[in-house]
Parts: C-alpha cells; structure tokens; sequence
C-alpha cells in the first residue's frame, strides 16, 4: 500500500486512537503530514507534523479514512458526517448499520483491538460492510498490522465475543497477575521483588507463547506430567472453579458487547 492515505482519527487524544497514530505514524501506513487527529478538553502535545483539531467535521473533510475511536457512550453525540467515506470503528458495542447511517456512508468496517497496540501487539478481529471494497480492506489491514495481528471475521457476532476475549483480554492477565501479587505480599514478599518476579513471568510467558505458538492446552499439559509443585497449584486452582470462572466473565462480556449495541 502506498503511504498516501489521509487517515482522521476521532479521539486521537486517547489510549487507544492515539496507539493507532503512533503504529500508523511509525510504520509508515500514513505520513504525520496526513494524520488529523481531533481532541476534546485539551490538545496533546503528540506526533509532530500532525493536525489537531476539536472540529470533527473538518477531521472528517481533511480525511479520506476515519477512525472513530470515541468511548461508545460519546459516539451518539458526536456530529460527524462522513459522505460515502470509509469510516473504521474501534468503538465497542456499535453495530455496522449504526454507524454507516449516522455518517452517511455504506463503507464502514468495525474493528476491536486491543490496549496491547501500545507496544504494536494488539490482536484485531474486524469485519466490513457490504459496500467496503477491496481497497478499503487493505487499508484497514495495514492500519492493524501496524498495531499487531489482525483477521477479518465471518460475523458481527463474532466481534461481539472476541470484544470479551481479546479486547478486554489484556485485563486478564492483568488480573491474574495482581491476584498473585496480592497472594506474595500476604505471603511477605517485598512489593518491589513481588512485582519485578510476577511481571517478569508475564512477559516470559508472553514471550514463550509467541516463540513456541503451541497450543495453550498442550502447554498446561507438558506442565502437569511433571507431578510436581505446578500440578499441585494447577490443580486446586481447577477444582476451585477456574475454567468456569473464565467461561462465566468472557460470557457477561459477550452479553454486554450485545447490550452496548442495542442502548
Ligand atoms: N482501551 C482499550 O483497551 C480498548 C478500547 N476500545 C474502544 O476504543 C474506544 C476508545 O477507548 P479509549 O481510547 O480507551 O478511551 P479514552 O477515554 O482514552 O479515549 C477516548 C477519547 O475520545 C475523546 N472524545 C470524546 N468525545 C469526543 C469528541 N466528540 N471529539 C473528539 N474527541 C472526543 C475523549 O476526550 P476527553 O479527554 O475529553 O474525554 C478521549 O480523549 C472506545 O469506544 C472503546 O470501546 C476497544 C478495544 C480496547
Ligand atoms: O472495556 C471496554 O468496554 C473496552 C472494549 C474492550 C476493551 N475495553
């Protein structure tokens, strides 16, 4: 793809719009010159040689791509009107057919990366409307492979679940992590050793992952022949209810992206 797209991002100034402008900027897909981003309350002090703006129409009139990347309860007030352009939403919960109508245009892509685009690792499922053409489908590849990995999916449904799975996902971990953080301090551990030994073992295993790219299930498996101290903790863990801890959470993600989207 050649690196002449005007890309407009809507939010520019947040997490995750302004994760996309700096893997975007980075990799080349756009050039700062051809970046708008718009703010609200203040302008960011990012990405030289970029437009700012608080106008999003002017946003939308300098762009020829429009990331929406809005907090879902902000999109029904945002005046925006798009003329036939391709719109690109990150926003969770909105459907296709929203937000082709409220912008005035049929080719609209919904996407759902993840906060892990910050550091270009996000995973992206997306999926476009009808009227989106080949040519929009690269442009939105490249945007996203800029920020990791990403697969076009079958159904808007599918969006709806990996919204829970991969969105989100990167707060399990997380979770996971705090909760053994919060068991070493109990335990005694110093904070600062408590925290550099459990983030290191995230990244080990983020690392390890990628490296192998084996299945999780083998992975846990290889760890439970050795009938040691990880068989042990793996499972109390299970017989505490830990799969059907994380069936239960990802199903009232998948619930909510839903509600998000008839609100
Ligand atoms: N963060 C994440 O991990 C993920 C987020 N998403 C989706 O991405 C979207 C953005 O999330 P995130 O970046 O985290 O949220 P942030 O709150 O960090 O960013 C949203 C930005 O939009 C700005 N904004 C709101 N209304 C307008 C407007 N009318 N014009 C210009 N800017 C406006 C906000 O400004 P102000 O500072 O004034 O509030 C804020 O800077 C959401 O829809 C979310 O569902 C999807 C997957 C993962
Ligand atoms: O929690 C949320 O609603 C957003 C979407 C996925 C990640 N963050």
């Amino acid at each position: 793809m050649s690196a002449t797209i005007k890309l407009g991002i809507v939010g520019g100034a947040g997490w995750l719009g302004g994760a996309i402008a700096g893997a975007a900027v980075s990799t080349g897909v756009v050039r700062a010159e051809d970046l708008t981003l718009s703010y609200r309350s203040a302008k960011p002090d990012r990405f030289p040689g970029a437009f700012w703006t608080d106008d999003n129409q002017a946003l939308a009139d300098r762009s020829d791509v429009i990331i929406l990347s809005v907090r879902p309860q902000d999109w029904p007030s945002l005046e925006l009107d798009a003329k036939g352009k391709l719109v690109v939403s990150v926003m969770a919960g909105i459907r296709l057919g929203e937000i082709g109508e409220k912008h005035d245009t049929r080719r609209v892509v919904r996407t759902l990366p993840n906060a892990a685009a910050e550091v270009a690792k996000s995973y992206t499922p997306w999926i476009a409307s009808g009227d989106a053409t080949a040519d929009d489908r690269t442009i939105v590849r490249a945007i996203f492979d800029a920020c990791g990995v990403e697969d076009e999916v079958a159904t808007e449904r599918d969006i709806d679940y990996l919204t829970g799975l991969t969105g989100s996902g990167p707060a399990f971990p997380a979770l996971l992590a705090n909760a053994m953080m919060r068991d070493a301090i109990a335990f005694g551990l110093a904070p600062d050793v408590a925290r550099r030994a459990v983030n290191t073992v995230l990244t080990g295993t983020g690392r390890l992952l990628e490296l192998k790219d084996t299945s999780p299930a083998d992975t846990v498996e290889a760890f439970l022949g050795y009938r040691g101290t990880t068989a042990a903790a793996i499972e109390t863990m299970r017989e505490s209810g830990f799969d059907e801890t994380v069936a239960e959470g990802l199903a009232a993600a998948f619930l909510k992206s839903i509600a998000m989207g008839k609100a």
